[in-house]
């Protein structure tokens, strides 16, 4: 079994990561960390764990988690990410992150788009960007998992097959996302409490998200080139789901169902992609409470562009779910163990 700490347990993400790990065959949970309920029990937190997973949360104590667990999940805010896990790292563990701490290839792409230097640039050159259908093989060979952000996977995974055929014009993408509001956190903030959100639908961070330059970043590589895009992100009145909505104009004439083939292609050995056949397209209710992404896409004819539909749960392969994927692969077992559940429709 492997013994596993989940540092940020309280949050959002943290309580996924503990539900699908109560479900998983090879993960024991050891740890469950807080800071603002230690000695409760996490059930008595979120009480759909009761009788499940009773453990007591725990303060943030490197020495007992480095004695107790062989893999630790850090579900915390991005800053409080990178002062824990230099010290996690050095006493050997292996760590999935899901912060946006430890995405990036450059620290100076970091300081720029989260306003503050990389304080452990030693550390981050140790990481590896956790996209398991991108980066499957790197991740097996590290133990520090730069875990996506919601936005970015579902963008990502959207545009991942026409960049890497280089059949887009690279300097004219779009994406248009949107997300439910618990990609927003527990924490209660005014922009965000139901009255502001629902029955409403608004844009935000334009042209200043920090995920825009997680998404240039893996797309610049998959496609070989400097990309620069817009991305455009807005909240929703929905618990659960990120969709995506990208366009991107091709560089030859082709039709849907040669673009379709492209994305059948590229994904065809992958478990938790759903490339949907032409005249269908994904919505959140497809995916909602999975692991699983869905992709549909229309060539619009008379502008020779492709619109890319992309869907996903953010707590799950936003988050979670793809940290648990993480967690089988770095820990080399079977891939898809503990999420292969369907979502839930209703
Ligand atoms: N929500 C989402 O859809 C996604 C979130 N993420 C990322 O996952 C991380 C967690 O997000 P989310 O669960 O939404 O956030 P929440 O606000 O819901 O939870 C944050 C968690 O971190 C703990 N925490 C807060 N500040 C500190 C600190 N300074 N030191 C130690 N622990 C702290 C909180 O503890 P306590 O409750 O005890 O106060 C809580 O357990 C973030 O980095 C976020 O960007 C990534 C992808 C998707
Ligand atoms: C709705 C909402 O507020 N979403 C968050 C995304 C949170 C998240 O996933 O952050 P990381 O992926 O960077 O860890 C935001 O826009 O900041």
């Amino acid at each position: 079994m492997i013994k596993v700490g989940i540092l940020g347990a309280t949050g959002y993400a943290g309580i996924e990561v503990v539900r699908l790990l109560t479900a998983h065959p090879e993960a024991e949970i050891v740890r469950v960390v807080s800071q603002s309920f230690v000695g409760q029990k996490i059930s008595d937190v979120y009480q759909n764990l009761k009788g499940i997973c009773d453990l007591c949360c725990t303060a943030l104590d490197v020495d007992d988690i480095a004695g107790s667990c062989d893999l630790v999940f850090t579900a915390l805010p991005h800053g409080a990410s990178k002062t824990v896990i230099p010290s996690l790292y050095e006493k050997g563990l292996k760590i999935v992150d899901l912060s946006g701490d430890f995405r990036y290839n450059d620290p100076v792409v970091y300081e720029k788009w989260y306003g503050e230097p990389h304080s452990a640039p030693e550390v981050l050159k140790e990481s590896v960007y956790g996209l398991c259908e991108i980066h499957r093989d790197e991740i097996k060979t590290h133990r520090l998992i730069g875990n996506p952000g919601c936005y970015t996977t579902c963008s990502i995974m959207g545009l991942a097959p026409l960049a890497a055929a280089k059949i887009v014009d690279t300097k004219n993408l779009i994406i248009d996302a949107k997300s439910g509001v618990t990609g927003a956190g527990r924490s209660a903030s005014l922009p965000n409490i139901f009255c502001e959100v629902n029955e409403s639908l608004k844009a935000y961070k334009v042209a200043t998200h920090r995920h825009t330059s997680e998404i240039e970043q893996e797309l610049s590589i998959l496609s070989g080139e400097d990309i620069v895009l817009s991305f455009t992100p807005h909240l929703v009145p929905m618990q659960r789901g990120i969709f995506a909505t990208c366009y991107a104009n091709l560089t030859k004439k082709m039709t849907t169902g040669e673009v379709l083939d492209i994305y059948k292609e590229f994904y065809k050995s992958e478990e938790f992609v759903r490339i949907y056949d032409e005249g269908s397209l994904p919505e959140i209710k497809h995916v909602a409470g999975s692991n699983y992404v869905g992709i549909g896409v229309v060539v619009d004819p008379r502008l020779n562009r492709a619109v890319v539909v992309s869907c996903i749960d953010n707590l799950i392969k936003g988050a979670a779910g793809q940290a648990v994927q993480n967690m089988n692969l770095i820990c080399g077992i079977d891939e898809g163990t503990g999420l292969r559940a369907a979502g839930m429709y209703l």
